[in-house]
């Protein structure tokens, strides 16, 4: 990647704020090194509106939390403006998708708490303050407490703040995703018409979103993350002139392109990690191969869509079915793919359709429901870890488990997934787990078993 811009005089400018060759792990609660971030070079340069996508996990708060210095690549370097980054870059500042404001504070407080690190008068403080909160549409709500406003107007707060320290870079994490869709919009509109405008003082944004459509809509690059670990894949420039338009053809195309890539990097044409199916009367093998994870999904979420396939049968890609069940892109994808590993559906291109054991499936009774489910979980080399264990003792220490996940799947958190795991387990009536002994074992009576 070219990471360098020219001045107006022709000389190189290092980018406002880079990543070079980063990496970053982080220990688990369980005390396990969880590969987050590999080889990540993404750099900001000066007025550019970047955008990072990337499904749940993939590691863009990461990479945004080692921009702003929050956090430390564990190998590579974080650079602003081409110096090393020591701490917190106190050149950059972030909005949160929770506002992150202080409850006993007025608006106008609020926002001061984005010069407590500079040394001010009081004067230019106030002035500072003022401006942002001007800036933003905030002018008659200096005085008011964050629970007197809406959540669009939280968030105008939490814009102000970000801006009135006049950040070389301004970070979005989310910032949209907790405001209705109008307010959302409202509020994107604004920022870029603050963006485009000379003299805020605004000019290099980096944003991180779940959204393609919100990606499309503002950025003038976007960088869409591979997941575990999370790697660069797709970097795309984004010509569309502003305001765009997000019914033009040229608009849908660049979302299409985006989704493609997620939907092909995730669900692919040709998955089936269910290698090495145990032959009735052969020992279950626990042997290191490469093993698929599992979407980290509940239960009823994976039978609440099977229902809602069943029941719309023209829902029959992935964006509709988004749409229908009201979860953002990433998170279908995820629920369809838990569905597809397990062979209720399959996924030509960005289709979704029942397989013929899916069918089956939805159309049985609570019993013949668990007896498919347990025989396609039994099918998934990762249950070979616990079942394996679980023919040879009566039961297993869930730590002992986890570190076997772990090993298997440097990627992905041992305890969340052993957290699936044993949800699909339950279900399955092929295991179950006792929090107070942190033990797991095979449960005696499975029609007692039946549970989400
Ligand atoms: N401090 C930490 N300790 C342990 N694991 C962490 C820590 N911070 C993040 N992780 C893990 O790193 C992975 C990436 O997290 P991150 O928040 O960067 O992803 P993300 O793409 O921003 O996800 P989301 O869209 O859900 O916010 C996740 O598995 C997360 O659980």
């Amino acid at each position: 990647m070219n990471t360098l811009n020219l001045d107006t005089h022709g000389s190189v400018k290092p980018p406002i704020a880079e990543l070079c060759a980063v990496n970053k792990s982080f220990i688990t609660a369980g005390g396990h090194e969880l590969k987050v971030l590999q080889d990540i070079d993404v750099a900001v340069h000066e007025g550019e509106l970047l955008a990072l996508l990337g499904q749940s996990g993939s590691g863009k708060s990461t990479i945004l939390r080692c921009l702003t210095g929050l956090i430390e690549p564990s190998s590579g370097r974080a650079l602003m403006e081409g110096q090393p980054l020591h701490g917190v870059n106190t050149q950059a500042s972030v909005v949160f998708q929770t506002f992150a404001l202080y409850p006993w504070l007025t608006v106008e407080q609020n926002v001061a708490v984005g010069l407590m690190s500079r040394q001010l008068s009081r004067a230019d403080r106030d002035a500072a303050v003022d401006r942002a909160i001007e800036l933003i549409g905030l002018g008659n709500y200096h005085a008011a407490y964050p629970r007197e406003l809406s959540g669009g107007m939280r968030q105008r707060v939490g814009i102000a703040r970000a801006l009135v320290s006049q950040p070389r870079l301004l970070c979005l994490d989310e910032a949209f995703s907790a405001l209705d869709v109008l307010t959302a919009e409202n509020l994107r509109q604004e920022l870029i018409s603050l963006w485009r405008t000379p003299g805020t003082g605004l000019s290099s944004i980096f944003m991180v979103t779940h959204n393609i459509e919100e990606a499309v809509e503002m950025a003038t690059r976007i960088v869409v993350l591979f997941p575990r670990p999370g790697r660069l894949g797709l970097v795309l420039d984004n010509p569309l002139p502003y305001p765009r338009d997000t019914r033009s053809t040229e608009f849908q195309r660049l979302v299409s392109i985006i989704h493609e890539c997620i939907t092909t990097t995730t669900l692919p044409d040709h998955p089936a990690d269910l290698l090495d199916v145990p032959q009735a009367g052969q020992p279950i093998s626990r042997g290191r191969k490469r093993m698929e994870s599992i979407p980290l999904v509940p239960v009823g979420q994976i039978l609440g869509l099977l229902s809602i396939l069943h029941d719309s049968p023209e829902l029959s890609n992935i964006y509709d079915i988004s749409d229908e069940i009201g979860k953002e892109f990433g998170e279908t994808i995820s629920l369809v793919k838990a569905a597809e590993i397990l062979e209720f559906i399959d996924t030509p291109k960005d289709e979704v359709r029942f397989t013929e054991l899916g069918q089956r499936f939805v159309g049985a009774d609570a019993a013949g429901k668990q007896a498919i489910f347990a025989e396609q979980v039994f099918k998934l080399r990762l249950f070979h870890i616990i079942i394996a264990l679980l023919n040879e003792h009566e039961e297993v220490e869930a730590e002992r488990v986890i570190k076997d996940i772990a090993s298997a799947l440097p990627y992905d958190s041992p305890e969340k997934v052993f957290e699936t795991m044993i949800a699909w387990g339950r279900y399955a009536g092929l295991m179950d787990f006792n929090t107070k002994t942190g033990m797991v074992f095979v449960p005696k009576d499975d029609t007692d078993e039946i549970g989400q």
